[in-house]
């Protein structure tokens, strides 16, 4: 009866490709609402905020079926930039800001310096703010300026996130976790192409239709990225409200 191609494939569950997410943000930015939005489609407005969350999730990315397993983080406070063990675990992030606090938009410069300066020198941070950040440095990722129903409270200008996506080379988009889903479900999605165009890019040339021999996000952070990268993609949306959902 069921015809979809994800559950389809289930039985073959441990030969697909995996890509691991490092939802990142600042505080009460909407990483879990997110993340549960893109998961189960509802909104939900109170989460647990003393513990990281950790997900499966089936896929499809560029028509081929693959396992997101998502890492929602928790951080303590606006100084906490996470630990090296899960930066290192992460095959591509979800940069999360509100667009209602500049501190989380400052907080997400503050986390890709950190991630810079772990690959630059080693795993003892400490020299971030000299190091530039800039566009031969990134690695896969996304950005998302979520709360975008509340644009009378806003902090952070729309051409400030466009500008650091452009300079991170990676998808842009304000979202409301609050009242979309199918916007939220895209910025996964382009995270997980963006994932599989850097794969394809530093996979040697024999090799077998397996992925799970991928390099390591720091194995890839090491190499250069071409310039075929998505570039700033603005796909600002105020939807009417989805919370009434689809079924499925
Ligand atoms: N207006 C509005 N509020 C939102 C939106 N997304 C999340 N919120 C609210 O923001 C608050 C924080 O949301 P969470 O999803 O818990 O944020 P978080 O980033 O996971 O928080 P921590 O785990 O503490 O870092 C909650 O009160 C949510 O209801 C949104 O799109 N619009």
């Amino acid at each position: 009866m069921n015809s979809s191609p994800i559950k389809g494939i289930r039985r073959k569950k441990s030969l697909l490709s995996e890509i691991k997410v490092l939802v990142v943000g600042g505080p009460s930015v909407g990483k879990s609402a997110l993340t549960v939005r893109y998961l189960t489609k509802r909104y939900i407005g109170e989460y647990d905020h003393q513990s990281e969350n950790r997900y499966k999730h089936e896929a499809m990315i560029n028509g081929e079926p693959v396992i997101f397993e998502i890492l929602d983080t928790c951080p303590k406070s606006d100084k906490d930039l996470l630990a090296v063990d899960s930066i290192q675990w992460a095959d591509g992030f979800l940069l999360v800001y509100s667009i209602l606090d500049k501190a989380s938009f400052d907080y997400i410069q503050r986390f890709r310096r950190h991630v810079l300066e772990i690959r630059n020198i080693g795993t003892s941070p400490g020299k971030a703010d000299q190091q530039p950040a800039t566009a031969s440095n990134t690695i896969p990722c996304v950005l998302v300026g979520n709360k975008a129903d509340m644009v009378h409270l806003r902090q952070v200008p729309t051409h400030e996130g466009e500008q650091l996506a452009k300079e991170m080379e990676c998808y842009f988009a304000e979202v409301a976790a609050a009242e979309q889903v199918s916007s939220i479900a895209d910025a996964f999605v382009e995270l997980g192409r963006e994932v599989h165009s850097v794969r394809r890019r530093s996979k040697p040339p024999i090799s077998s239709s397996s992925t799970h021999s991928t390099p390591s996000l720091f194995d890839r952070m090491l190499g250069s990225r071409s310039s075929a990268s998505i570039g700033s993609i603005r796909a600002y949306a105020r939807g009417k409200s989805d919370s009434a959902l689809p079924k499925d």
